[in-house]
């Protein structure tokens, strides 16, 4: 038996829209079965996800190898659909991982990256999910390069709010330029961030992840649980609140008691009424056991 573990990742980070993502302990696990007639996927998804061919996760495996034998599969996932943790980049990795393994000729990590950057379009769900912990990459005239930084010494409080927000309708939010004075300082505030991570400096980091010019200001509306959250954090000192992937959800990174402390006195507002997680950081990326 087949089995792939995918973590969910919370993308951008603030400032390092498209470009720097952290993969967290929640797991999207593919078990395959065996072979069969044609492709079938148990999921706990229902109606909105297809359980044949046309589920995401075959149609990624088929992309890779098109001459695969059809397989019975199964998902289990804690991980919420169209959320901003990266729902997208497990079912694309778990398909391309399960190809691999069941493909005569496997391919190399560095390509499966490619191709799944191909995929989704952005590298920074895709690069952590794939290496574990914390990665800078970067997708431009297709190629992808991507550096594993240390995995920080963090958590992460996750709210998720109760409705869905596809990438595709937050990405139309955001500009087609940005004036020039504007992506040197959100350009210069990521490189600064990505410098404080590289040195393990959490003060730093956390309080530049805050200081995004790339897309948050730009998706507020669509996500008032980020202003709310974010200022109530501030009032209990604590800094490192920014909107994770394309959203809804929102997460901010701390020391654990912290986060909790964070999180007891979040779920006392009336407005703030989704889903929480207080989540460790992954540092395995995805894993293939065979048995
Ligand atoms: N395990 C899965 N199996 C099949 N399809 C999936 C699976 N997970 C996600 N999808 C598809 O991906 C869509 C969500 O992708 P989308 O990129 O909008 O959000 P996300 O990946 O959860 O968030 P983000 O990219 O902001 O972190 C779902 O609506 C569904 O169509
Ligand atoms: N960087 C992407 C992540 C979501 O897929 C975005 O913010 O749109």
């Amino acid at each position: 038996m087949l089995k792939i573990s995918v973590p969910a990742t919370s993308a951008n980070l603030g400032p390092g829209f498209d470009s720097i993502g952290l993969a967290l302990d929640l797991q999207l696990t593919l078990t395959v079965i065996g072979p069969s007639q044609t492709w079938q996927v148990d999921h706990p998804f229902g109606q909105e996800v297809s359980n044949d061919a046309n589920n995401l996760i075959v149609k990624t495996a088929l992309s890779l190898v098109p001459d695969l034998t059809p397989q019975r599969i199964q998902v289990t996932s804690k991980i919420p659909l169209a959320r901003g943790l990266g729902s997208s980049s497990t079912a694309i990795i778990a398909g391309l991982a399960m190809a691999n393994e069941l493909a005569s000729a496997p391919v190399s990590k560095q390509a499966l990256l490619l191709k799944a950057t191909e995929l989704e379009g952005h590298p920074d769900n895709v690069a952590p999910a794939i290496l574990g912990g914390l990665v800078v990459a970067t997708y431009v005239d297709q190629k992808v390069q991507a550096v594993q930084l240390p995995t920080p010494d963090l958590f992460a409080s996750v709210y998720v709010p109760n409705e869905e927000l596809l990438t595709s309708a937050s990405r139309s939010a955001l500009p087609a330029t940005l004036p020039f004075k504007q992506a040197i300082a959100g350009s210069s505030i990521g490189n600064t961030l990505v410098a404080a991570l590289a040195m393990k400096n959490w003060s730093l980091a956390l309080a530049l992840l805050e200081q995004d010019q790339f897309h948050e200001q730009y998706r507020a509306k669509l996500v008032p649980a980020l202003a709310l959250i974010r200022k109530m954090a501030h009032e209990m000192g604590l800094v490192g609140t920014y909107l994770s992937g394309a959203g809804p959800t929102i997460v901010t990174l701390g020391k654990q008691a912290d986060l909790l402390k964070l999180q007891t006195k979040l779920q006392q507002n009336p407005a703030l009424t989704g889903q929480y997680h207080l989540l460790p950081v992954d540092a395995q990326g995805v894993t293939v056991t065979k048995s």
